[in-house]
């Protein structure tokens, strides 16, 4: 069996997502909980992209103790420089150096020659190569470049010193049979003094980033790479755990395995939704919440019989655990704390505490806390940026078309509460008004979704705001999550506005 290297880049290409902003905090977090999950190597950022990313690059390459950090660049000495300066501190540095390769992408984006390209590549990659021991190359666009073309930059790439060969399928294009066979071409005919390791970077416009990624490693590549969630600029990346599950599933076909720990997945995805504010679509291979559902006669019968009938993949196998310890409004701490590690959430005493008064409050309203209880939860009330935080909405009824909102907000930093009131034709809009004259400052909603995250008349509400910074155009979504939906409401738009005052100050 071969092993399968896994390179996360949901602090980079997902974070090229619209409205997704993770924070220096976030992404340390997350960078964590990917070592935890058995990632190779994480992508931590673009480092000349801005100061920000640059600061995330270099605390992640100070904190990860087995996993390699690596950072994007373009063939530009300036991106590889700061690249060399923001991963001094990691045990296993990696750079990642990239230029187009494709006809459209030469000639209008870059306006350069073939032959212009080529000199690029063969100067940044010894360069990068004079900084770093381990440098990988993408040719970006690869899938719609000429092949001979690709083979060219590609053995230019590996001539000067790079170990890891990457090829993007940019733009979503290619297809699995295609995308095989480029990987095969490209194996047997680059030649080589030294182990090259070729890796698919997957995007999902039409629908086939895991089955392109996995027509790659049937065909050669010897790792991959891609997002949690799936999270990612336009239709996204191809998301890692459905290639990790996949591979462990069908290892008889693909005759490879990987290190990822899969009953660490739930975990992993739910950290990204949670600071990416993207809800898992409830129909998402392996993680989303009807996975493991049968609701049909037939399929129910089936199961009962023997769960091998309908069932591929077991919910304990990528860690969603069937409350093995139930909680309700008498358990204590012990056992709160036991089910955070159980479901791999790690706590400072002082954030426990806050954690367990809040279950406490949830367990007086609702009968049985499940582990998407608790989930829900910790999602709804933690974040890593919680500087400026919902402490209290309360409504009152004015007259039968005019609500009024008293929403308190504290602010970590000065230390201070205040109280804002304001009316709405809805306890909504009353709320968010509130929260607009909290913060003074322009901001568009574009979109307020509510879903119920747990089961149950009594079941816990997620609200999910869009937004745009008028100023900049940036967009942001936010969620929040409550037993009550007026105060995940509050708390999603909240921290929506918490992002744009962010950017404004930056
Ligand atoms: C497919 C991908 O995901 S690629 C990665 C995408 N990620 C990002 O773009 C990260 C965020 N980007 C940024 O912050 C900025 O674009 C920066 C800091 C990288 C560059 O900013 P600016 O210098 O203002 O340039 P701008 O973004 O307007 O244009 C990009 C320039 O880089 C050039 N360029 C693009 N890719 C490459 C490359 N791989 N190698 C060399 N030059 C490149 C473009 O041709 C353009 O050059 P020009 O200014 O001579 O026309
Ligand atoms: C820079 C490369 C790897 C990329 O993100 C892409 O082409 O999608």
């Amino acid at each position: 069996m071969r092993k399968i290297e896994f390179l996360d880049t949901s602090l980079r290409d997902g974070e090229q997502t619209p409205g997704v902003n993770f924070s220096v905090q976030e992404k340390i977090d997350i960078a964590k909980q990917l070592e935890k999950w058995g990632i190779s190597a994480i992508e931590a950022g673009f480092p000349a992209a801005s100061p920000d990313s640059f600061l995330a690059v270099s605390e992640i390459a100070k904190a990860m103790t087995s996993t390699a950090v690596t950072g994007l660049c373009r063939c530009v000495k300036g991106d590889i420089d700061k690249a060399s300066l923001a991963l001094k501190d990691a045990k296993y540095p990696q750079v990642h150096v990239f230029i187009a390769t494709s006809p459209v992408h030469m000639e209008y984006k870059l306006k350069m020659t073939p032959d212009e390209v080529i000199a690029s590549i063969a100067e940044h990659v010894t360069y990068a190569r004079s900084l770093f021991e381990i440098v990988e190359f993408s040719p970006e666009d690869a899938t719609r470049t000429d092949k001979d073309f690709l083979l060219k930059a590609v053995q230019t790439a590996v001539d000067n010193g790079a170990t890891y060969i990457n090829i993007p399928d940019t733009v979503g294009y290619t297809t699995p049979e295609e995308f095989g066979q480029i990987f095969k071409f490209l194996i047997e005919n680059v030649k080589t003094d030294h182990k090259i390791i070729f890796s698919p970077h997957c995007h999902d416009d039409l629908g086939m980033a895991t089955a392109n990624t996995l027509a790659a490693i049937k065909n050669g590549a010897g790792r991959v790479e891609g997002t949690v969630n799936g999270i990612g600029e336009r239709a996204g990346n191809v998301a890692l755990e459905e290639v990790a599950v996949a591979l462990h599933i069908r290892k008889d076909y693909y005759q490879a395995t990987s290190d990822i720990v899969l009953n660490r997945t739930k975990t992993t995805a739910d950290m990204i939704s949670r600071y990416s504010g993207l809800s898992i679509p409830k129909n998402k291979a392996v993680t989303g919440g009807n996975a493991f559902a049968h609701e049909s006669g037939i399929h129910q019968d089936g199961v009962l019989k023997n769960p091998e009938t309908y069932e591929i993949i077991t919910p304990e196998l990528v860690g969603i655990k069937f409350n093995s310890l139930p909680l309700g409004k008498l358990s204590g701490r012990h056992a709160f704390k036991e089910k955070l590690k159980e479901l791999e959430f790690e706590f400072t005493d002082e954030e426990l505490n806050q954690h367990f008064a809040n279950f406490k409050k949830l367990a007086d309203k609702k009968k049985e806390i499940t582990d998407e209880d608790v989930r829900a939860l910790i999602l709804g009330h933690n974040s890593a940026d919680s500087e400026i935080t919902l402490e209290d909405v309360r409504l009152s009824y004015n007259s039968s078309d005019e609500q009024e909102a008293r929403v308190s907000i504290f602010n970590k930093a000065i230390q201070e509460s205040k109280e804002i009131d304001a009316k709405g034709s809805g306890s909504v809009e009353a709320i968010f008004n509130a929260i607009d004259n909290y913060f003074d400052q322009d901001v568009t909603l574009e979109s307020y979704e509510i879903d119920a995250i747990t089961s149950g008349i009594d079941a816990q509400a997620e609200v999910q705001v869009n937004v745009t910074n008028p100023k900049t155009g940036t967009h942001f979504s936010a969620r929040g999550i409550d037993y009550d939906v007026l105060k995940a409401s509050a708390q999603a738009y909240l921290r929506a506005n918490a992002f744009i005052k962010r950017e404004n100050e930056k």
